[in-house]
């Protein structure tokens, strides 16, 4: 096994930072704790890279566990730049994509788990009706049953283990609810997303040769964000690596945890760096973000941390914009001021990002940029791309694809054909289905070179003429075809959500385009300016997370997050006379 020229260089990078270094060596358990902009991200990646060029002989691989599909992309992207194409020898995805194609899928017809040979996955209307079953049956009354599911549904991702005592000790109420609500779903032949971690901890804790397959193909496992993946990721853990034989490398920031409301918490992280029998390495050092906004972040955090810049870093820059009334006023300043100024001292615009807790303040932001014709690219809700589905990005490719005719041919298109192969077949493709799929395929895409209609009728064009097709002779399991009707949804002309297809493809001569994100998309994610926009008292915290001392903690979280991603430029929007408190706390850390 030799290391690539890419992985050498990676590790050449490494070599100045001796526990970066050391975590990429490292050939036990091993836990990187650390903070934003310290390098968690790219160590992960070229251990990974390492692994699989020195530790781990081929056919064998590694698997990675990461938050949502979006960060699974982001850590295949820079995997490829190292030289590692994902396919048999690298799972990446989420715990649900791990225990759907790598347990659930594989073995379930192995062992008696309750699912059908042609199980699917429940659509939402599906499972509103089995809890509604399931309440009638287990509870009954005339209270509202998805209330009370609310409190049984987190407790079903809580207690994973159900041979424990707390499992029927603790509100034995709901644990008989969770057990109805499952029965009516397994009675209609589906499982739901809650499931596939549940499922394949039972099967892997019940059935020790499936660890060893796993251990066999897998024997290295990594996860990113741990501190946002919740009891049932954390309970494969313990199960896989300090029970299975797994080698564990996995890396975190409690202090960006923010999917408490998923059932993460923070303090799964720090429980591994208490075990003996695993490694804890901690990165001090910031390469993301000059001094002043790395102090600036501390105060929006409100603790402190010996975090701090590379030497020789500049300063980074912060400005604070008040502006007389809300939101809308407020993207208003976003669009004609703040956004022109940072492209005045020569920001490109696909640097920049506008940051915002909400989709529907997204909106607001969208519509003033539409106005002033600054282009831009969303990932909220709102967006017309979901940046967390693969069939979404690989249909914006195709676009770019279209866009950019015979002459760029970008992306390639083999990456296009093989996206689509996963997408229909999963990871496995016969010869003859892979050409039907490549004749397809390019049929489609020759036959659109030059479209000059809208985004909205290539849309409909790429359902009919491709989706309609796969979606009868898909194998995978996650399928998500629905998401192009929801793309044709949001593009409707007569809500004048309609966009040029070289605009949706992000080919606009000489221009970049803003991004906007909500705070949680953003995680992971840098840019040289973060325009953060409704800083507002009522906002930051808001009402709702005044509620608990923990959803305070959260949203304060939240905020740092958004502090730490830019690498130059911070800019604050809030409404005058009525800024968030963090900000006067942001504002006097910086200057010390
Ligand atoms: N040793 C290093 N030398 C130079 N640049 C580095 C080094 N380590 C990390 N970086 C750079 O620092 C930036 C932040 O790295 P990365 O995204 O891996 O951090 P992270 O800890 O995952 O951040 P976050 O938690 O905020 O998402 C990237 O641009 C990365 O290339």
């Amino acid at each position: 096994m030799s290391s690539s020229v890419p992985l050498l260089r990676a590790i050449d990078e490494l070599s100045a930072n001796p526990e970066q270094l050391a975590a990429v060596q490292e050939s036990g358990h091993c836990v990187v704790l650390a903070g934003p902009g310290s390098g968690k991200t790219k160590t992960l990646t070229t251990a990974m890279a390492r692994a699989l060029a020195e530790d781990v002989a081929d056919p064998r691989g590694v698997a990675c566990i990461t938050y949502n599909n979006e960060c699974a992309i982001e850590l295949e992207t820079r995997l490829g730049r190292l030289g590692v194409a994902t396919g048999d020898r690298a799972f990446m995805g989420t715990v649900h994509g791990f225990a759907l194609s790598q347990v659930i899928a594989p073995y379930a017809r192995c062992v008696p788990v309750g699912l059908t040979a042609d199980f699917r996955v429940a659509t939402r209307g599906e499972s509103r009706a089995a809890v509604e079953t399931a309440y009638a049956i287990a509870i009954g009354g005339i209270d509202d049953p998805h209330r009370r599911w609310s409190f049984a549904s987190e407790k079903r991702r809580r207690d994973v283990d159900r041979s424990r005592p707390e499992w029927r000790g603790r509100n034995p109420g709901l644990a008989t609810f969770v057990e109805a609500y499952e029965s009516e779903l397994r009675r209609q032949g589906l499982i739901d997303f809650d499931d596939m971690p549940l499922l394949a901890y039972r099967m892997i804790k019940e059935h020790a040769w499936i660890r060893d397959a796993l251990r066999a193909r897998f024997p290295v496992l990594f996860v990113d964000e741990y501190q946002d993946l919740g009891y049932a990721l954390h309970e494969l853990v313990l199960l896989l690596c300090f029970g299975g034989g797994i080698r564990l490398f996995a890396v975190g920031d409690a202090d960006q945890s923010i999917y408490g409301f998923t059932g993460a918490n923070p303090e799964l992280l720090e429980s591994l760096t208490a075990r003996r029998d695993v490694r804890t390495i901690r990165l001090r050092f910031n390469y993301r973000s000059g001094g002043r906004i790395v102090r600036a972040s501390l105060g929006a955090l409100g603790e402190e941390r010996d975090y701090r810049e590379v030497a020789g870093a500049p300063e980074g820059e912060l400005t604070f914009w008040s502006v007389p009334l809300g939101h809308c006023m407020q993207a208003q300043a976003v669009a004609d001021t703040v956004i022109p100024k940072l492209v005045e001292k020569g920001i490109a615009l696909d640097e920049v990002a506008v940051l915002y807790r909400a989709a529907y303040l997204g909106d607001k932001v969208a519509l003033a940029l539409k106005q002033a014709g600054i282009p831009f690219v969303r990932t909220d809700g709102n967006a017309i791309v979901r940046r967390s589905s693969r069939l979404a990005r690989f249909i914006e490719d195709c676009a770019r694809w279209v866009v950019g005719g015979w002459r760029n041919a970008e992306p390639r298109f083999g990456r296009l054909l093989g996206q689509a192969l996963t997408l229909v077949y999963g990871r496995h493709a016969s010869d003859h289905e892979e050409q039907r799929l490549s004749d397809q395929l390019m049929g489609f895409l020759q036959a659109t070179i030059g479209f000059s209609g809208s985004t909205h009728e290539w849309l409909h064009r790429f359902d009919r003429e491709l989706i309609a097709g796969w979606r009868a002779s898909a194998r995978n399991l996650e399928q998500e075809w629905d998401v192009c009707a929801e793309m044709i949804g949001n593009t409707d002309p007569a809500r004048n959500l309609d966009i040029p297809l070289p605009h949706f493809a992000g080919r606009v001569e000489g221009t970049g385009r803003v991004s906007l994100s909500t705070l949680h998309s953003a995680k992971g994610r840098e840019f040289d300016a973060v325009v953060m926009y409704g800083v507002n008292a009522s906002d930051f915290p808001s009402e709702r997370d005044k509620r608990s001392a923990t959803s305070l903690r959260e949203a304060r979280r939240l905020f740092y997050v958004g502090v730490t991603r830019p690498r130059k430029e911070l800019s604050l929007v809030f409404q005058e006379h009525h800024h968030s408190p963090w900000v006067i706390e942001l504002y006097a850390r910086s200057q010390g």
